[in-house]
């Protein structure tokens, strides 16, 4: 054995293949001095005549050029065929080449293998790979744009990137680059990975996934062992697609500190620019995506053109994009015809995609539990409140007293929201406790989406939800506990009006909190003096007291509908949004 790998050896050399760019071996074809190729899955062998007329072996790393067999044929290469590697990345190819010109016949077995052994040795990708390998890679991700619903302006944004995967040759031949990196900005659950999957499906090209958190817990000098992995094994197969999910894991801002594994956050981030800046996608068109929904903490030298240097922004669907998006997804269950998906779209306002992914699975499982065999509006309706406020809990036991201060809390809180001009349609009013702590609850639900809030709306708002209390004090002359969460909110609403909004005649435009700048305990960033403090507080006093008086002023104008609302919600326990504003109606004429 020994003398046979001596003699092996000695004859090795001459035939040891030469690597060879991409290009060079295009500019081969062109040349017309390729013979012969051999394709491998990830390698091109290929016998083209040097420049002194010698025939010799390359190879390269093969790029997925869908346009390869047409430049083939094009050059005037005579023979090119598949190369099957299992046997080892040379077995079959050097057993038709490289044998026939030995007489060691029946030692090509032997010499193919430990050829093979030194074909892995002269590329040193292959020998990182084994290191790490804890991306995912889809061949075929099977996710088209049509499976993003709404999301167009992302969509438009992304349909280059498809187009410069489906056809670099283009792109490359007039001299552009495309960018290497796109950031897809947007909060959870908004299709950030479902785009980026779609991107790769409609270029049917690979996709290679990985996220930044699983970075975090690694060993030192793994982070960036794996980003350089993944970077060689994608190139390899350009052109793909490189998602990289919350990036914002390796690629916060360096100089923000923190303790432990930084240092290896720092590497994993260096590797990645490094990797970054170190191939050529107009030769090799790799096209690295990431997801982030913080972008302001990341790393400004990720951002540089170059790397990330264009953003796409994946915002939560409006009402047109809700509606699209429960289409896609009520394919998957079998529906009654009489579904309302319009009204479902409108009950969920500013639910993510996934939430609503969410919300027509959790309506399945809740028709199963009924005992039917398809998906009713009840059920998907259901699903939202469950959502929103948490599972009815009927096997609470509350004393008849608080059943009633229930019922006028709740009959406040509609009243005041169907009495005012600019309050949003009260959908459901319920005194039935709620698995999240709630005794009852009132919703509302916006006819249209807003994205401007005007200072009256807020007003009305902040009516609103006093008027729950406001009501248990002009009925039942009581307070209680239960309009904790109400003050809560309508002081936070009353304070962001003055210091955020501008709203108040007192500080006019000056901004005194910033409305994203928080301290690390969720505190907003102040940006005033203790005597200014002072006067905030006493802003929101005279905003809130003003609102309460107006409350009380609705509810006792409006008496006996009060009493009237609290007491169908005693009888029937929960009323729809139709059967209140019937109430309503009869007594406002
Ligand atoms: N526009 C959409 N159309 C159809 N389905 C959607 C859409 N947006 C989200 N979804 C659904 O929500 C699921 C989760 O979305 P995805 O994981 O892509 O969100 P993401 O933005 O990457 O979230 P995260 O930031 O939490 O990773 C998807 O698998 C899909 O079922
Ligand atoms: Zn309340």
């Amino acid at each position: 054995m020994i003398s046979c790998l001596i003699i092996f050896n000695m004859f090795f050399n001459p035939f040891k293949p030469d690597k060879i760019s991409y290009s060079d071996f295009e500019r081969l074809g062109r040349e017309g001095k390729i013979q012969e190729v051999q394709i491998g899955a990830d390698t091109l062998y290929i016998m083209a005549k040097d420049k002194d007329n010698n025939v010799k072996m390359y190879y390269t790393e093969r790029l997925m050029d869908i346009d390869l067999l047409d430049d083939l044929k094009s050059w005037g290469v005579k023979e090119y065929g598949g190369v099957d590697e299992s046997k080892g990345p040379l077995g079959e190819i050097l057993l038709s080449w490289i044998i026939p010109l030995f007489i060691f016949i029946g030692l090509g077995k032997i010499i193919g293998m430990t050829l093979s052994k030194g074909m892995k040795n002269m590329n040193p990708m292959s020998m990182s790979r084994s290191t790490a390998k804890e991306y995912n890679m889809e061949k075929n991700t099977g996710v088209t744009f049509k499976d993003v619903a709404g999301q167009e302006e992302a969509k438009k944004s992304l349909e280059e990137v498809v187009d410069y995967l489906h056809n670099p040759k283009k792109y490359r031949e007039i001299g552009a680059k495309l960018p290497k990196g796109l950031l897809l900005v947007g909060p959870p659950g908004t299709g950030k990975t479902l785009l980026a999957k779609a991107v790769a499906g409609e270029a049917h090209v690979p996709f290679f996934s990985i996220s930044g958190s699983e970075f975090v817990q690694m060993f030192v000098g793994m982070g960036a062992a794996r980003v350089r992995d993944l970077f060689s094994k994608a190139k390899k197969k350009a052109p793909c697609i490189i998602f990289i999910d919350e990036v914002d894991a390796i690629g916060k801002a360096r100089d923000t500190g923190g303790i432990g594994g930084n240092d290896e956050r720092e590497q994993t981030l260096n590797q990645l620019l490094t990797e970054m800046d170190g191939f050529d996608s107009s030769e090799q068109p790799v096209v690295i995506l990431a997801a982030t929904n913080r972008p302001e903490i990341l790393d400004k030298a990720l951002l540089r053109p170059g790397r990330f240097d264009r953003r796409v922004i994946v915002n939560k669907p409006d009402f047109i994009g809700r509606r699209k998006i429960l289409e896609v997804h009520v394919k998957k269950v079998k529906l009654e015809d009489n579904v309302n998906l319009d009204n479902i779209a409108k009950m969920t306002a500013g639910s993510s995609g996934a939430d609503l992914a969410n919300i027509i699975n959790e309506a399945a499982l809740r028709a199963v539990r009924h005992g039917k065999d398809k998906v009713s509006q009840r059920e998907l309706e259901e699903s939202i409140e469950a959502v929103f406020a948490g599972e009815a809990k009927r096997d609470r036991i509350m004393s008849k007293e608080e059943k009633i201060s229930v019922a006028y809390h709740e009959a406040g809180h509609a009243l005041a929201g169907a009495l005012q001009e600019r309050t949003d349609p009260v959908t459901k009013i319920t005194i039935v406790p709620t698995t999240m702590g709630a005794l009852g609850y009132t919703l509302s639900l916006p006819t249209e989406e807003k994205y401007l809030v005007s200072k009256e709306e807020l007003e009305e708002k902040i009516v609103v939800m006093l008027a729950g209390r406001a009501a248990e004090e002009v009925k039942l002359n009581q307070v209680s506990t239960g309009a904790s969460n109400d003050i809560e909110k309508a002081t936070e609403m009353a304070r962001r009006m003055i210091t955020i909004y501008g709203m108040s005649d007192k500080f006019d435009m000056v901004g005194l909190e910033s409305p994203s700048g928080r301290y690390m305990d969720g505190t907003p960033v102040k940006n005033y003096s203790s005597q200014t403090g002072k006067e905030i507080d006493e802003e929101v006093l005279s905003i809130i007291k003003r609102a309460h008086k107006k409350a009380k002023d609705i509810l006792v104008n409006n008496i006996e509908l009060l009493d009237k609302v609290s007491n169908l919600l005693l009888e029937k326990e929960c009323l729809s949004g139709d059967e209140f504003y019937e109430l309503v109606k009869e007594y406002r004429i």
